[in-house]
């Protein structure tokens, strides 16, 4: 009787319109199962609308809002937020006084799991300064060399938020949690050739995501000094060598230069609008230990090892193509020196309050190397000799030559750089077969 009420109350259909016409007693049993089927539908669908608003007023009670400052968030894939989160990131940052006459800075590394944020955040780390790392672990090269990285880091203590630098609202939390004094910006689209391939990779990283950060850095109060990876590729096709600072770098001969210029042109402006300190380090192909398998001496091992031919490329009429390589430890006291030498930013909260410093710096080795010769170390090193090919310069953005007049860096940060190709390539070709054979991972 309860369940024939139940289908009259909620659902009308099979109940007569016209009273008297219907005889509940004699009904066939094929009507009742009907009606039996309808109960079951009602209250399936009853219980499916309490489960599903269950399901609604739970995740808007245990999901904050976008807006509330101090909550947890998922934002690009990646969460953030929340007290334990808060807790890792204050731990990292706190600082430690040491004998080394370290341990003042509170450090933001952007690309801290890259080839020079690990060795540089790291360096801070261990000389006391507060360091907090960010990165966003893409796949541009084998991201579980950059989780090794990271690991690496853990062990010394630093904390790696895994974000992107396009990320606002996660950069303005990270400001909020820690008042950093200076900020490492590494992260960036590297590579020279890779730009032909995938050229929208450059635009977003080193140009909108840098605006981004110094959108967020002219707002911060106190507004940190930044010091930032710039690139040897500025020089483009310029013939004068040395490679000065006052060298024209307007003829850039690849889309990776051509952002890294015009990082340095939108940092002249955050810095003449907003009063932002900001130094550029223009790096001279760096390698060592733990760098990156896009690289030419990196690349180059891992095919000679496997007996695979390598290419080398040659300038028009079997002319030299040569770089400047620089030792990764060398790059980092570069870096350490710009970051301890940068002078506090002079604006907050977005407005400028007197003219703040402007630097770039090139820090290279001021020996360049034929890559003939790279391959020739490389082959005492492996005891492996190589199986080469020559190919004209592709016209894909690289330079015939690079070499650094390092004679600013060495007034201003006391930048000198003591390892030659043959010592640093060593240490790395120690670290690879370290890390690939004896640790049976797969190369790259
Ligand atoms: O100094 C810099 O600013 C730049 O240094 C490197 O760029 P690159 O000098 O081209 O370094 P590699 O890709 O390791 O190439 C080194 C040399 O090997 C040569 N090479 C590369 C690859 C190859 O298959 N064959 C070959 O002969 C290149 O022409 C170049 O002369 C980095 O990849 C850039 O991210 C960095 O900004």
């Amino acid at each position: 009787m309860s369940q024939l009420k139940t289908i009259s109350h909620i659902d009308g259909v099979g109940v007569p319109s016209t009273p008297g016409k219907f005889k509940p007693d004699k009904v066939p049993p094929f009507f009742h199962r009907l009606r039996w089927f309808h109960v079951s539908i009602s209250r399936l669908t009853l219980w499916s609308s309490f489960f599903v608003a269950f399901i609604v007023v739970y995740y808007l009670f245990s999901s904050p809002s976008p807006y509330s400052p101090s909550s947890s968030r998922r934002s690009l894939g990646v969460s953030y937020g929340g007290k334990d989160w808060e807790r890792h990131v204050t731990r990292s940052t706190r600082r430690h006084s040491s004998k080394s006459g370290g341990g003042g800075l509170t450090v933001l590394v952007t690309g801290a799991a890259g080839f020079v944020g690990t060795h540089v955040s790291i360096a801070l780390k261990r000389r006391g300064d507060g360091v907090l790392g960010l990165d966003n672990f893409n796949d541009y090269y084998d991201p579980s060399l950059k989780r090794d990285r990271q690991k690496l880091l853990e062990r010394s203590g630093i904390f790696v938020v895994e974000g992107d630098i396009n990320n606002a609202e996660l950069l303005s939390k990270l400001f909020e949690v820690v008042a950093f004094t200076h900020v490492m910006h590494l992260a960036a689209q590297a590579g020279v050739r890779y730009a032909m391939q995938n050229p929208s990779s450059y635009v977003h990283s080193n140009i909108a995501g840098f605006v981004n950060l110094l959108e967020v850095w002219k707002l911060a109060n106190p507004q940190p000094a930044i010091v930032w990876a710039s690139s040897s590729s500025v020089y483009g096709l310029n013939s004068k060598v040395p490679f000065s600072e006052r060298d024209r770098t307007d003829q850039p001969a690849s889309l990776y230069a051509a952002t890294k210029k015009a990082g340095e042109e939108i940092a002249h402006t955050y810095n003449h609008i907003y009063g932002l300190s900001i130094t550029g380090l223009r790096f001279f192909t760096v390698y060592g230990p733990w760098g990156r398998p896009d690289m030419a001496y990196f690349s180059f091992s891992k095919n000679i090892l496997k007996r695979k031919q390598i290419t080398i490329f040659e300038a028009p009429n079997h002319g030299t193509v040569a770089r400047d390589f620089t030792y990764i430890d060398d790059i980092l006291k570069g870096c350490l020196a710009a970051l301890d030498t940068a002078k506090k930013s002079t604006g907050s909260g977005g407005k400028k309050r007197g003219n703040a410093q402007l630097r770039v710096f090139n820090l290279g080795n001021t020996s360049p190397v034929p890559v003939t010769q790279l391959v020739r170390i490389l082959e005492k090193l492996l005891k492996v000799k190589a199986k080469t090919k020559v190919l004209p310069l592709p016209r894909n953005g690289d330079v015939k030559f690079t070499h650094a007049n390092i004679s600013l860096a060495y007034r201003e940060l006391g930048y000198k750089p003591t390892t030659d190709l043959e010592t640093g390539l060593k240490k790395f070709v120690r670290w690879y077969l370290n890390y690939y054979q004896n640790s049976k991972k797969s190369s790259w």
